[in-house]
């Protein structure tokens, strides 16, 4: 059969990690997808030295390769949300398509990407835009179809569980261990994005999509970073038996889907908690199947080419099927996604880690419990640090309450005199049923 001709465009981390893995893996690739697939022009600002490219056209026009007639799919993996976006769109147009690792193009623009597709027949895959090299996408969207899913809930940003693994283990310093993860590849051209949430969010924004067929609502994802966790929160959380990890989370509730990615502590002996470095693990809680876990390098120039090969495989051995006979990209059929709303964050209910510092005096615990009972918190466990000065550590856990309510007990604990500073709030789960 005739050879199927890829554009890649970018190559950085993830473009030469593609092009290097489609050249020494040819053969077998090929004997998977029926037909050679060649690696017909890159479109690229500059030459990658991890690559050996001669022999291969290169432009320095991306677009060249979205409209080059010869091309049958086109490998987007320049990042970013706006040429990346006109890349796309102008591919599609062309009747090409598209495989990309840019999961802040697919949670901000899929909606509109997506019909496009439709519209002019092609395909649009992106599993290494979540999760990496781990084959979630297709796991959730395929492997999951028969179930009704619960809730799922990962370590989806492989920078960030890096930085908290480097500075759990070695007390090494934030800062170094993001620059160590930027020269690595791991992170994002924005590193804030890594470690402020974002990139976390783009990727939940997906996956919550093809769990509970809802459209792509990243603007409704709440997301909190990484920045604040202290080395003192880490150790608290241990000495209650607890990690810190940096999650997603959503979950489908009576009112409507979770839709939240924060730092969380969870039971220590959970096998998500113990998923270090830059190593990434999703847990789907599917009706039928129970409790699922699926683990692997979450970022990293081959680990993420995997998925970028293995998208491009599927495309080919799809090209004679009409969209109708393929599978759906956002796993549901297009016109069969529903319009169950996101939660707002203030009608999430979790429990709660609070860490607050208080005047060591008498009467100062029994302000802080009388205000959470008034709000009908119940409190599971209560840490009172001995300290040789005049203000205490003091850290409670909390059983499940709506956040909104917790809020209204914040507020009140530090209008209190006798409190110190804010209170730090890290949200509990325990991950079961
Ligand atoms: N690095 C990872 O581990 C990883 C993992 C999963 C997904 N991703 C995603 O893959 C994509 C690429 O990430 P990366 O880490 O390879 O980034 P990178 O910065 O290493 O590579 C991007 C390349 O695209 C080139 N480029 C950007 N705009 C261009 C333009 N207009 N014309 C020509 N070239 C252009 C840049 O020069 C660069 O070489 C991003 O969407 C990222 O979120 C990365
Ligand atoms: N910056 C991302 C790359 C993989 O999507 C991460 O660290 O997880
Ligand atoms: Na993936």
């Amino acid at each position: 059969m005739k050879p199927v001709n890829v554009g890649i465009c970018g190559l950085g981390t993830v473009g030469g990690g593609t092009f290097n893995v489609l050249l020494r893996n040819a053969d077998e690739i090929a004997r998977r997808a029926g037909r050679q697939i060649i690696v017909q022009q890159i479109g690229a600002r500059r030459d990658n030295p991890a690559c050996n490219t001669h022999g291969t056209a290169i432009t320095r026009d991306i677009f060249e390769v979205a409209t080059n007639p010869d091309i049958d799919i086109v490998v987007e993996l320049i990042g970013g949300y706006d040429v990346a976006f006109k890349l796309v769109m102008t591919a599609i147009e062309n009747g090409k398509h598209v495989v990309t690792a840019n999961k802040a193009l697919i949670a901000v623009h899929g909606n509109e990407i997506f019909e496009a597709a439709q519209r002019n027949n092609v395909m649009v895959s992106y599993e290494a835009s979540v999760a990496g090299g781990i084959p979630v996408v297709k796991a959730i969207r395929e492997g999951l179809s028969a179930n009704s899913i619960n809730w799922l809930a990962g370590i989806i940003n492989g920078t960030g569980n890096f930085i908290l693994t480097e500075m759990r283990e070695k007390g090494r310093d934030f800062a170094d261990v993001l620059a160590e993860a930027q020269a690595l590849g791991y992170a994002e051209a924005d590193p804030t994005f890594d470690v402020e949430g974002i990139d976390a969010a783009h990727k939940l924004t997906i996956l919550a999509s093809i769990a509970f067929g809802i459209p792509l609502q990243f603007d409704k994802a709440y997301t909190e970073g990484i920045s604040k966790i202290t080395a003192e929160d880490v150790q608290y959380a241990e000495e209650l038996g607890y990690r810190i990890k940096h999650l997603g989370i959503s979950r489908r509730t009576e009112n409507g889907i979770e839709l939240r990615v924060h730092p969380t502590l969870i039971p220590e002996k959970m096998l998500l908690a113990n998923v270090n470095g830059v190593m990434n693990a999703v847990m789907v809680d599917g009706d039928a199947v129970g409790q699922t876990l699926y683990y692997g390098a979450g970022a990293g120039a081959e680990p993420t080419a995997s998925a970028v090969v293995a998208d491009i495989v599927d495309v080919v051995r799809n090209l004679a099927a009409e969209n109708e006979g393929r599978v759906p990209p956002l796993a549901f059929q297009q016109d069969e996604l529903s319009s169950t709303p996101v939660l707002p964050m203030t009608e999430t209910e979790t429990s709660y880690y609070l860490r607050l510092h208080a005047v060591e005096k008498p009467g100062v615990l029994a302000s802080i419990t009388k205000i959470l009972g008034d709000n009908g918190i119940n409190i599971e466990a209560i840490i009172q640090k001995e300290t040789a000065e005049y203000q205490v550590p003091v850290i409670l856990l909390t059983q499940r309450v709506k956040e909104q309510t917790m809020n209204d007990a914040i507020a009140a604990i530090e209008a209190l005199d006798d409190i110190i500073g804010q209170v730090t709030r890290i949200r509990v789960e325990q991950l079961q049923g």
